[in-house]
C-alpha cells in the first residue's frame, strides 16, 4: 500500500451529519458553539457525530431533537451537499442535509446561541474551516431548488 495512503490515527475519518434548516422566508439556522467545547464561539450548522453503527440520517434526527427540540421525520430531510475537510486530528466527512419541514420551534437546548440568517449573510459569521466553502456555495445550492 502506498505509505501516503496508509491508515493513520491522525487521519481518522470523523462522520458528522449536519442540517440546513430552511424557513420559507429563505433564512437558515446556525448555532454558535458554547464555551468550553472544541471550536467554541464558531457558528455552525446543527448536527453532530454519527455514533458507531448509526445511520447518518438517524444521527441527524437525534441531534436536531437533542440540540434544538425539533422533531423531524426522515422523509423530510434530503441530501444537499457534503463537506470533506482535513483537520489536524481527524478528517471530517460531513453529509449536509436540507430540511424544510419540522415540528416545534427551534430552541437552544445546549446553551448555544441561535441565529436565522440569509445564506448571503454567512460570510459575516466565523465558522469552522470546514464550513468555509458552504459560505459561497449554499446560496447557489438553495437557488436551484
Ligand atoms: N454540527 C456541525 N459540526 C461541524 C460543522 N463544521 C465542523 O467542522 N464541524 C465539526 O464536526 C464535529 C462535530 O462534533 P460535535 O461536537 O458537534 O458533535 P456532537 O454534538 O456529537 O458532540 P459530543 O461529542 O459532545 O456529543 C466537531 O469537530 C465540529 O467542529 C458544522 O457545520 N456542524
Amino acid at each position: 500500500m502506498n505509505n501516503d495512503l496508509r491508515e493513520d490515527s491522525t487521519h481518522k475519518i470523523l462522520l458528522v451529519s449536519a442540517c440546513v434548516l430552511l424557513k420559507p422566508d429563505g433564512t437558515v439556522l446556525i448555532a454558535k458553539r458554547p464555551e468550553g467545547r472544541p471550536l467554541a464561539g464558531l457558528w455552525e450548522f446543527p448536527g453532530g457525530k454519527v455514533d458507531e453503527g448509526e445511520a447518518p440520517e438517524t444521527a441527524l434526527l437525534r441531534e436536531l431533537s437533542e440540540e434544538l427540540g425539533v422533531r423531524v421525520v426522515e422523509d423530510d430531510i434530503e441530501p444537499l451537499t457534503f463537506v470533506s475537510h482535513a483537520y489536524e486530528a481527524f478528517h471530517l466527512l460531513m453529509p449536509v442535509y436540507l430540511c424544510r419541514r419540522w415540528d416545534g420551534e427551534a430552541q437552544a437546548l445546549e446553551g448555544q446561541e441561535l441565529a436565522w440568517v440569509r445564506p448571503e449573510e454567512l460570510s459575516g459569521f466565523d465558522m469552522p474551516p470546514a464550513d468555509e466553502p458552504l459560505k459561497t456555495t449554499l446560496r447557489g445550492l438553495l437557488d436551484r431548488l
